[in-house]
């Protein structure tokens, strides 16, 4: 079997120079052979959303999760925050089985404020259950909201606010308990493209600062590419790791000068590629068997 890769590694399918399987030692977040299943209330059937799933991340690991709709990607998400148990398999953070708490900060794609308090107030909100005093969990509050820029705003409301603004105070929010792992699903899919530009530096600063592990869930090979240090490509029904790939890109990484780089352009041709093919090859997909008249990155049409 090949040398595991630094970081994380994956169960996989292993193509050139990707990750085969076996856990890290020591890893921060470790799933082995996990599988989940759903049952959707009203119908007898059950969705195999994860199937032999093992992953190993390491501490400082930025990873993306990456692939077509219904891969378990969020499903990954809620495991490692506890929020549901695995069928069969295992899932460890830090050693133990997860629970929600402080330990993870989570940042989703609709940003999931409270609507009747302030910046601050849904800031602190995140600090209720630590053992900080009152007046720690405000300083600390209005810390992080400085830290993301908002200073000037911490006392408007989310109404108040724009969709960038309203996604920093969920990172803010996430970011205050200084958890030891950072999960987000989709945190700027509903963010116009430029401030999502703007908020992936943001993250990238906010991060760099204290370099939790960090799962990132998307569908933008692109933006895997500018965050991850690994990218973990997972493929649909049933939900599985394909393969877990070492960007191998110096950081900081600034988009337009990424996107010339030779290796920024090697992956992303290969993952485009390869999503393009799992989503034409899905039965379950909307593009199912269709002709796009796409050209590949070798110029053929397919
Ligand atoms: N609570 C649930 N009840 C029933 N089915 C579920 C539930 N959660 C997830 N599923 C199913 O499990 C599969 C994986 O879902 P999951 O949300 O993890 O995928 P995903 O890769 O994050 O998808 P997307 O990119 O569309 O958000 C899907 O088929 C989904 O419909």
């Amino acid at each position: 079997m090949d040398r595991p890769i630094d970081g994380i590694d994956g169960r996989t399918e292993p193509g050139p120079g990707r990750s085969p399987a076996g856990a890290v030692p020591g890893a921060r977040i470790v799933l082995d052979n996990v599988v989940k299943s759903f049952t959707s209330a009203g119908s007898a059937k059950s969705v195999l959303a994860l199937k032999d799933v093992s992953l190993s991340i390491e501490d400082g690991a930025f990873v993306a999760l990456l692939g077509p709709s219904g891969c378990g990607k969020t499903t990954i998400l809620r495991l490692v925050n506890g929020l549901i148990l695995p069928d069969s398999g295992t899932v460890r953070v830090s050693g133990k089985a997860p629970a929600p708490g402080p330990n993870a900060g989570f940042v989703f794609q609709s940003f999931r404020l409270i609507p009747w308090t302030n910046v601050l107030g849904n800031v602190a909100f995140a600090l209720s259950a630590t053992r900080l005093s009152g007046a720690e969990k405000t300083e600390r509050a209005r810390r992080y909201v400085e830290l993301v820029g908002l200073g000037r705003f911490a006392e408007a409301y989310p109404s108040e606010l724009s969709g960038g603004m309203k996604q920093r105070v969920a990172l803010a929010r996430a970011l205050a308990t200084e958890p030891d792992i950072l999960l987000m699903d989709e945190p700027f899919a509903s963010i116009d493209a430029q401030t999502r530009e703007l908020m992936q530096i943001e993250l990238m600063r906010l991060w760099t600062m204290r370099r939790s592990v960090a799962l990132f869930v998307t569908h933008s090979v692109d933006e895997a590419i500018l965050l991850a240090d690994k990218i973990v490509l997972m493929g649909p029904r049933p939900g599985r790791i394909l393969e877990v790939i070492d960007v191998g890109l110096e950081r900081p990484r600034w988009s337009y000068d990424l996107r010339a780089h030779p290796r920024y352009i090697e992956l992303r041709n290969y993952l485009w590629e390869r999503i393009r093919d799992l989503v034409m090859n899905d039965p379950g997909s909307d593009f199912y068997g269709r002709d796009l008249g796409v050209m590949s990155s070798s110029g053929r049409s397919d």
